[in-house]
């Protein structure tokens, strides 16, 4: 894969002295040409600043990027062949759809008719060519943003920055506008960086994530990846649910509360370290049986979904586990002793706490 933003040991300080705000602590990340690229943390954790560096709308204390190998580090944000989709749209409610699409082009000084043409080719691809004489007001929540889309894409960039862009929209919209993204991503092949702290959204829509927080990318994958191989604790618990579990490795076994052992990457240094296990990676058994990963554990409650069932219970040393059954299983009583089953290669191996 190609790379077509390249950031470099990126750091932004916000305020000085004792108010100083690391906002982004050395990231490095590379995103590859036509990609489906996706930030994804908390508030707070510096996901907009790094899309507003690369937007060239702040510099970077430290640090460079590159688009296509050449440093626009210090290019000014309408020198950069990159656009922005804003959660707020920044539409011009007085012009119409078709003006508020075109408004871009004739500042780059295209002609009126090439940019009505283009305009007109833009609404049409986000299936609003219908549209194109109303006023920005008259139009729905997902409309909008679609006239804010067909706008960012007009002058044809290489690179379209989405921060947050449906966090506006109802859910049943939300959901609608996510397939709607990902055709325009597939269909112009442009390049998208986008930015949500929804974990789920971003499993479903990106090639890649830079799962972030504290200013830091704390792991980057595919979504498969990073769901599956969780990195460190922060990811295992941002991305879904994970039960983390104390154990002891020993030449290639981690030792679980209770006695069993279930075998583990025999690169795993020995010591003390945390399992992060999956709720539907865990199997339920009879108190005493004897299954791989054996953990006895009582069950603190239980509780039927329709879709699917969870089971909350306490291991012998006191760590709570949630392990989510089919609907058809039968669920034990509160207060009753079962046997809870780990799978060899359904347990992650994370560092100690
Ligand atoms: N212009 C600024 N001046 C001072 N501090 C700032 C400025 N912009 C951002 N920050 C701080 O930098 C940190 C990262 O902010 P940023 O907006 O990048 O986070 P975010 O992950 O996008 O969060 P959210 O999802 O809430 O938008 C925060 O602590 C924020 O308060």
């Amino acid at each position: 894969m190609q790379t077509a933003i390249d950031c470099q040991q990126l750091s932004k300080v916000f305020g000085q002295g004792q108010h100083a705000v690391k906002a982004l602590d050395n990231v490095s990340l590379g995103i590859g040409k036509g990609e489906f690229f996706t930030l994804l943390g908390p508030s707070g954790c510096g996901k907009t600043t790094l899309l507003r560096l690369i937007a060239g709308f702040e510099s970077p204390t430290e640090g460079r990027i590159t688009l296509d190998g050449q440093d626009i580090t210090n290019l000014a944000p309408n020198h950069r062949p990159i656009n922005t989709v804003f959660q707020s749209y920044a539409l011009f409610p007085h012009l119409t759809v078709a003006e508020n699409v075109a408004f871009g082009l004739k500042m780059l000084g295209r002609a009126a008719a090439e940019a009505r043409e283009r305009a007109q080719a833009m609404l049409d691809l986000v299936r609003l060519g219908e549209f194109s004489g109303r006023r920005v007001s008259q139009l729905s929540g997902g409309q909008q943003q679609r006239v804010a889309l067909a706008r960012a894409l007009a002058p044809a960039p290489k690179v379209l920055l989405l921060d947050e862009p449906l966090s506006a929209l109802d859910l049943k919209l939300r959901k609608e506008m996510q397939i709607e993204l990902k055709r325009l991503q597939h269909e112009t092949g442009i390049t998208f960086v986008f930015v949500t702290h929804d974990q789920e959204e971003a499993l479903t829509m990106s090639d890649r994530i830079a799962v972030m927080s504290a200013g830091r990318v704390q792991q980057l994958g595919t979504p498969r990846e990073i769901y599956t191989r969780p990195g460190n604790r922060f990811v295992a618990g941002f991305i879904g649910e994970s039960n983390f579990i104390p154990a002891q490795i020993t030449a290639g076994y981690a030792e679980l509360p209770g006695g069993g052992r279930i075998a583990v990457d025999p690169g795993v240094p020995d010591g003390p370290a945390t399992l992060a296990v999956r709720p539907e990676s865990l199997a339920l058994s009879a108190a005493g049986a004897s299954v791989p990963g054996a953990m006895p554990a009582t069950v603190t409650n239980a509780v039927y979904f329709g879709t699917d069932s969870h089971l909350y219970a306490r291991l012998q040393d006191g760590t709570r586990i949630v392990l989510r059954l089919p609907a058809s299983a039968k669920l034990p009583d509160e207060g009753a002793a079962i046997t809870i089953g780990v799978a060899p290669g359904a347990a992650q191996v994370l560092a100690a706490e």
